[in-house]
């Protein structure tokens, strides 16, 4: 079955009596929007291109965090840089002809991220386990500062699992 890519407009995130809105709670912190429930999530979040590295066949990206990924004021949200080194250790699997999905993912925070920065991610296959594939990456700066590593384990999907998804796709 098709599932559409449109966004539904009227999703009901309300909560029963009894809670108030965190944002109010805080609002005295004054911490700015939030990467996940700011008003205007969008692309001012992340933007991002991968490459694959000629030499050895790694996954290279560039990747800028914008405003909206804010976490630490000022600084890219732990998640959004997370989300980045998830897709680039998934990325550089299926790159390599490993359609893989998800198990494990383990991030380490090393420095903040500066909102505006344009950073280089790296990711590649560290060693590989019949269908067990352990992959690690990393974000750096320019300078070649880390501001976070990560390493994980995904599953290469069998073709039974992979043919299901792609019947998802539209
Ligand atoms: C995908 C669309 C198709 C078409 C696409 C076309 C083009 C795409 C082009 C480019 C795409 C480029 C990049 C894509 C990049 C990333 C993809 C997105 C990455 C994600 O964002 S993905 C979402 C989050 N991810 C999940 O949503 C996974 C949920 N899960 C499952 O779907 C199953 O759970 C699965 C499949 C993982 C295993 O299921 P299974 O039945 O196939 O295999 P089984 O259970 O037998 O596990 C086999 C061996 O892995 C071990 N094992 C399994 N799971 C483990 C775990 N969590 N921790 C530790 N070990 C684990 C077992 O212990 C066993 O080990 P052993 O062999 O030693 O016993």
């Amino acid at each position: 079955m098709a599932v559409t890519s449109s966004l539904p407009q009227d999703i009901d995130l309300s909560i029963g009596p009894g809670h108030r809105p965190a944002d109010e709670h805080l609002a005295h912190l004054k911490l700015g929007r939030s990467f996940l429930a700011g008003p205007h999530a969008g692309e001012d979040i992340i933007r991002l291109r991968w490459y694959v590295r000629e030499s050895d066949g790694a996954l290279v990206g560039r990747v800028w965090f914008g405003p909206g990924a804010q976490g630490p004021p000022g600084h890219a949200h732990g998640g959004s840089m997370a989300a980045v080194l998830d897709e680039a250790l998934g990325s550089s699997c299926w790159v390599a002809g490993h359609p893989v999905v998800a198990a494990e993912l383990t991030t380490s925070f090393r420095a903040m991220l500066p909102l505006g920065t344009v950073a280089t991610v790296e990711a590649w296959i560290e060693k590989a386990d019949g269908r067990k594939l352990y992959p690690k990456g990393h974000i750096l700066a320019d300078d070649g500062t880390v501001y976070a590593e990560a390493s994980g384990l995904f599953i290469e999907m069998t073709s039974e699992a992979f043919d299901a998804l792609a019947d998802r796709l539209e």
